[in-house]
């Protein structure tokens, strides 16, 4: 079956096709809330949830911690490392920053686990290490008969032991976080900022709501899907622009009419792109889109099927099947994108003449999902995206060290197996 021609799983018959009662199960962490249910409470908490995400005011506070953190912690980080040729993890740094990024909107807090100094908050680093536990035994529980798992989780040996570990972490965490903002304490911005200026404060005043364990499975799944899609992209990206040196020409060339209205702030002289200013940069975007087409952050799409189906490529599906797209497979298809599907090619999401994206369905670029449960966070990941590698690649060279074994993880999240060591050199301008 060729998946992309065939947009029935997402849109036209999605009601056929939910994530189902297993993925509920494996995923119970985040159990009643919008990532693991279908159907009618589904709609209704994405709606809260869209309406909480698209408030412009929401938006603002957004790009505003981006832009700090981006400011404050990244490039400053990159600088000393830059003065001292220090080889690091990119990866491993990348996470630290969601962390704190995915954070501060939603819980009007900065965790911190940036700054090197506040690794003692052994609280978010736990938190942060049982993300990546769920995400990697999740994955290999897909793909294990469930009641193999389930006797693993009943004797409570096995990856289902960890996973129990990975649990009371994050739910201590969440806990925390919910304990501190009813607190009301430590937070980002003014008073007047603090009155709804985080999103965990318009749950907190709903109703719907009230029950802690599920505003407790609401942050975590939010912690899911903000922080490691865009961590993971984004090491992706250093690692493709390293081996094409003429898309980071291209990308500064797209760049320089912005930098060139602007002054650079601090000693040394650095640039920050603002997402106002890279919002229009469509080649910019052109490489966020293909790194996501060879590696997208979210590799499976897990879906069960309500009733016997013929699919329209003629094959038959029955009640209780469980269909596993590979989304990682679909981006690879020469039937899809043309003999030259394994080359990164930012070019091929261009029109003609490069002023604009070309229109593709997204039943064929599936990274950010399709139809009625499409990522609601995809214009706030392509605000951060732009903003990291635009203020990245203006002030360095980033080098990937050699000697690497480069391969993605078998996870939920499609992270690098070995991380990914890369150096820095401050441009001379
Ligand atoms: C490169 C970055 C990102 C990628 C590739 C991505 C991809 C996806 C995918 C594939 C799904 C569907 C998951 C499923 O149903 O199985 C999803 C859902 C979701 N994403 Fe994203 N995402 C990204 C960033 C973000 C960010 C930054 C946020 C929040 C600020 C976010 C919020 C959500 C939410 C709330 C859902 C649930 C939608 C629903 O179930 O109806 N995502 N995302």
């Amino acid at each position: 079956m060729r998946p992309y021609k065939c947009p029935t799983i997402f849109t036209t018959n999605y009601t056929n096709f939910p994530k189902g009662a297993e993925f509920a199960d494996i995923f119970d962490i985040v159990g009643g809330s919008l990532f693991t249910i279908d159907g009618e409470p589904s709609h209704q908490q994405r709606a809260k949830v869209k309406g909480a995400l698209s408030n412009p005011r929401m938006a603002a506070t957004m790009a505003a911690c981006c832009c700090d953190k981006v400011e404050n912690g990244l490039l400053p980080f990159f600088r000393r490392m830059a003065s001292t040729g220090t080889p690091f993890d990119v990866q491993e740094l990348m996470s630290r920053f969601m962390f704190d990024l995915a954070a501060m909107p939603f819980f009007g807090v900065d965790p911190g686990l940036l700054s090197s100094e506040m690794l003692q908050d052994r609280l978010h680093m736990d938190a942060a290490v049982a993300l990546d536990t769920f995400m990697e035994v999740g994955f290999s529980l897909l793909m294990t008969p469930s009641s193999y798992w389930k006797l693993m989780r009943w004797l409570n040996i096995g990856p289902e032991r960890k996973l129990k570990v990975a649990r009371t972490v994050l739910r201590e965490f969440a806990a925390e976080m919910m304990e501190r903002r009813k607190m009301n304490t430590c937070f980002v911005g003014n008073e007047d900022e603090q009155e709804d200026g985080d999103i965990l404060s318009c749950f907190l005043n709903d109703p719907d709501y009230a029950d802690d364990d599920l505003l407790r499975a609401m942050i975590i799944g939010y912690m899911f899907a903000a922080r490691d899609t865009v961590g993971t992209t984004l090491t992706w990206i250093f690692y493709k622009l390293a081996q094409n040196p003429n898309i980071v020409s291209n990308i500064r060339k797209e760049l320089s009419p912005i930098a060139s209205r602007k002054a650079a702030v601090g000693v040394d002289a650095m640039l920050i792109f603002e997402p106002k200013e890279t919002r229009s940069l469509v080649y910019l975007k052109a490489v966020l889109y293909e790194t996501l087409r060879l590696y997208p952050a979210a590799p499976l799409e897990c879906k069960t099927v309500v009733a016997d189906y013929i699919m329209p490529s003629g094959h038959e599906v029955h009640a209780g099947d469980t269909i596993i797209i590979s989304i990682h497979s679909m981006g690879r298809m020469e039937g899809a994108w043309g003999e030259d599907c394994l080359h990164y090619k930012p070019d091929r999401w261009l029109s003609v003449g490069g002023n604009n994206m070309r229109y593709v369905p997204s039943h064929k670029f599936l990274a950010f999902n399709s139809g009625p449960r499409m990522c609601l966070g995809k214009d706030i990941a392509i605000m951060q995206m732009k903003t990291v590698i635009a203020s990245t690649l203006w002030n360095f060279d980033v080098e990937v060290m050699d000697g690497q074994t480069i391969q993605p993880k078998q996870a939920c999240i499609q992270q690098m197996k070995n991380g990914l060591i890369v150096k820095l050199k401050k441009r001379e301008m």
